[in-house]
């Protein structure tokens, strides 16, 4: 059965919240999943993943959580081509353009693994409410359509 991991980072638990939606989307699809914090792994988390799921709020103005940097950058020299992905951000509109900053910062990075981008990336104010979880559940819809 097709497996999908899921690494996230949360300082105030919006962005796990949102990570333990997503794991029971992927349950209720029917497929494998795991679910790690973005300190407790490194990129070769992904390396038996089918799909690769990101969930990650910003911080500072436009930055990435400190505890993703690492990852981050280790995402420069990983190849991840045949995998597909989907990244979901936890962020404030109050920042305007800045908002969700991270989430697509890491879709450029694992556009550049060679993964494919499959699903359209969600982006959720602060905490995920019942029309954010709604957009979850499509999301891996749209992530797990072709495994
Ligand atoms: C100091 C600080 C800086 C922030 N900077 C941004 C930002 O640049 N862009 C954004 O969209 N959200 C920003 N936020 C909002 C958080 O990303 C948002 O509250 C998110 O839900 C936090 O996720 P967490 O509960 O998983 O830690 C900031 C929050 C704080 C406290």
């Amino acid at each position: 059965m097709a497996l999908v991991k899921i690494v996230y980072a949360s300082m105030t638990g919006n962005t796990e919240e949102i990570s333990e939606i997503l794991e029971s989307s992927v349950q209720e699809a029917g497929f494998d999943v795991e679910r790690e914090e973005c300190l407790e792994v490194d990129v070769d988390f992904f390396d038996d993943a089918d799909a690769c799921i990101i969930a990650t709020y910003t911080y500072g103005d436009g930055e990435l959580p400190f505890e993703f940097e690492d990852f981050y950058d280790e995402l420069e020299e990983k190849e991840l081509a045949g995998k597909i992905f989907g990244v979901v951000g936890s962020g404030d509109r109050e920042y305007g353009d800045l908002f969700c900053k991270s989430a697509h910062d890491f879709v450029a990075a694992l556009e550049k693994t060679g993964a494919k981008k499959v699903a359209e990336t969600v982006e959720i104010e602060n905490n995920a409410e019942d029309e954010d979880i709604e957009a979850l559940k499509k999301f891996v819809k749209e992530l797990t359509a072709d495994l």
